[in-house]
């Protein structure tokens, strides 16, 4: 690490041996954002997404897709349902899949099952870890991790915790996500940041780095659950934090806008954000995903 990070990150140092420093952290990360310069470049990105509209793209957006079912009246075989279209979502093309497949723990079970018994696979996502509020001891949030990749989830969604971040207590943050990296073992973590609860884009920025620091492997928008969920505005700031990470260390975290992206149109302009902010080399399913309940349906009528 000492020989990658430049000396001006060198609190990123020290925290690979076990401090962490919230003034350096301030420092280093703390910066405010213009919105209306954001507007103009996302507003750019929605004008050039309208010209990649075709079969192929479309293609490629269904293999983004964690293909999520969360609700509380999921039975098991809603869970199975929602598997099976996962993993061949275009009936006529086999050779298509989606990311994965994305339920609450207790759901999880029922597909492994499905899986053995019909010798097929796909990754399955788990939330846990408090999803979707964050608001449990992290004893809970640890045990339900734990127990979701016993249960068989290859991935992984938990949520920060907003009242530390809105606190602005990015080391409480940062120690949650790191324990709860640890319970996934080797399942991927992906770190929703819940960017409608968090105020300021200072904040999704700080919470983008907090998140990273502490060893995600995909950095999350939304659950899908808050008021406000993803927007090209916080994605454009958390791809921002992505970039300037593998800039100074050479690592590639993925990036996961996630809540209310229901149509094609909607899931291109955040294609064409991650091909300009972070490179053509992001667009593939283990950098790249869209968690979204709807947007299956629209890419099929769009076939
Ligand atoms: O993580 C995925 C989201 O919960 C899906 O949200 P959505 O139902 O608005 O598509």
């Amino acid at each position: 690490m000492a020989t990658i990070v430049p000396a001006v990150f060198s609190f990123v140092r020290e925290l690979y041996q076990g401090s962490f420093d919230i003034e350096a952290f301030e420092k280093e990360v703390g910066r405010d954002f213009d919105s209306s310069e954001i507007a103009q470049i996302t507003a750019k990105f929605e004008q050039e997404a309208k010209g990649l509209r075709n079969k192929d793209e479309i293609r490629r957006i269904i293999t983004f897709i964690d293909l999520t079912t969360l609700n509380g009246d999921d039975t098991g075989s809603k869970a199975v349902a929602v598997a099976k279209r996962a993993i061949q979502p275009i009936p006529t093309d086999a050779s298509i899949h989606c990311g994965s497949v994305c339920v609450y723990p207790q759901r999880i079970s029922d597909i492994v099952k499905y899986l053995k018994e019909t010798n097929q696979k796909t990754h399955i996502t788990g939330v846990a870890g408090g999803f979707p509020s964050g608001q449990y001891h992290l004893k809970s949030k640890i045990l339900e991790v734990e127990l979701s990749v016993a249960d068989g989830a290859t991935e992984i969604d938990i949520v920060i915790s907003r009242a530390a971040a809105l606190e602005q207590d990015w080391k409480t943050v940062h120690d949650e996500v790191h324990a709860l990296k640890k319970a996934c073992g080797n399942a991927h973590l992906k770190t929703i940041l819940a960017t409608g609860e968090l105020k300021t884009l200072s904040n999704v920025y700080k919470a983008s780095w907090a998140s990273i620091l502490a060893g995600s492997d995909f950095i999350k928008t939304s659950t899908g659950k808050e008021a406000v969920n993803a927007t090209l505005e916080v994605s454009y700031v958390m791809c921002t934090a992505v970039k300037r990470w593998f800039e100074l260390t050479g690592k590639r975290v993925g990036f996961k806008p996630a809540g209310g992206i229901k149509t094609v149109d909607e899931a291109l302009a955040y294609v064409v954000l991650v091909k300009n902010v972070l490179g053509e080399e992001w667009l593939n399913p283990e950098l790249f995903r869209i968690g979204a309940s709807s947007l299956l349906d629209d890419a099929l009528n769009a076939l």
